[in-house]
């Protein structure tokens, strides 16, 4: 485990973090969301180590070693490279600025770069690289200490969506040897790529969990209907008379029923679907599109502090 206690980050009279405490269970992947300015990079350069804190404290796994950075590797948001070395000498380079020798550091990046998928590009020039292989050698530079946490701030938001669909796979794959923290504010990446969210909104943490159980937290008692044949008159008539609706929508081609009561609704439903042989082709239960979610979850934070204050 890592624990994260009451980590506070104050730029002059500026609480950017504020009294934030996380746990990341080791091997895990957590995706950090949060609006712009909400205090995800500041939090992660002091769990790297390259800030530091105004209170609170970060335990790793290992403490016997003095130096976090031994334990850390770090994908910062605009990483810098020295655009005129090849990948391959730039990562024997870092390597043996984290303390590795020169031919542990040669061997860890020949492995690291077929890992990343830059075998045969290794000795080109980093200036000739994409954006998404600049990307993955950051990722390989971050990993080439072997680090326990791996942290990635905004690894795929710059990348077009070939270079972001490599870079997710990858993560996929790391995530299986090493505990991921990584920023984003593309939602669908984060739960694509992570097992559970950190959500946060002017400093604080104000969600986390796992997607699933986070969207049940904050469900809508909605249930989203598509037929095969479009004649929605028929249906929406019958809908309306169900004594567990109490509105119905229709959009586009989806017809929307608010319900007091979500099992029921799923247990009638089904049952009028089969006894009329309505040719149903999408029924989606308590549905709220991320975004709808994340906007939720930051709007009720930022009411609750208005009612505080
Ligand atoms: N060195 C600094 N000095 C003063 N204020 C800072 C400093 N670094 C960050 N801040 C402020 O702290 C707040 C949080 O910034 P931070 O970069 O951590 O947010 P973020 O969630 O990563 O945002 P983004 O998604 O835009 O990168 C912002 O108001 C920012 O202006």
């Amino acid at each position: 485990m890592i624990h994260v206690e009451h980590l506070t980050k104050t730029f002059g009279k500026h609480e950017v973090v504020k009294d934030v405490s996380f746990q990341l269970e080791q091997g895990k992947c957590v995706a950090l969301l949060g609006p712009n300015g909400a205090g995800k990079t500041t939090t992660l350069r002091m769990m790297a180590g390259l800030i530091c804190q105004t209170d609170g404290k970060i335990q790793l796994p290992d403490s016997s070693t003095s130096d976090v950075r031994q334990q850390i590797g770090y994908l910062p948001q605009h990483p810098q490279f020295h655009t005129w070395m090849s990948g391959k000498e730039f990562l024997v380079y870092v390597g043996q600025l984290a303390h590795l020798s020169k031919k542990r550091s040669t061997k860890e990046a020949e492995v690291l770069l077929k890992r990343v998928g830059l075998e045969g590009a290794e000795n080109k020039r980093i200036s000739k690289y994409s954006g998404g292989m600049k990307q993955r050698l950051g990722i390989a530079q971050a990993m080439i200490h072997q680090p326990k946490l791996l942290i990635l701030d905004e690894p795929v938001s710059a990348l077009d969506p070939i270079g972001r669909r490599d870079v997710l796979n990858l993560m996929q794959e790391l995530k299986r040897e090493t505990t991921l923290l990584f920023s984003t504010h593309i939602l669908n990446d984060a739960e694509e790529a992570s097992d559970q969210l950190l959500l946060m909104n002017d400093g604080e943490i104000i969600e986390s969990g796992s997607f699933a159980d986070v969207r049940l937290k904050h469900s809508l008692n909605k249930v989203v209907l598509r037929f095969e044949a479009l004649d929605m008159e028929t249906y929406i008539n019958i809908l309306v008379d169900l004594p567990f609706v109490n509105k119905v929508e229709e959009k586009k081609q989806e017809i929307h029923l608010y319900v007091d009561n979500m099992q029921k609704a799923r247990t009638e439903l089904l049952k009028l679907f089969s006894e009329k042989n309505w040719p149903v082709i999408y029924f989606e239960l308590g549905s709220m599109s991320l975004e709808e979610l994340f906007m939720k979850v930051v709007n009720q934070h930022a009411m609750a502090d208005r009612i505080q204050s």
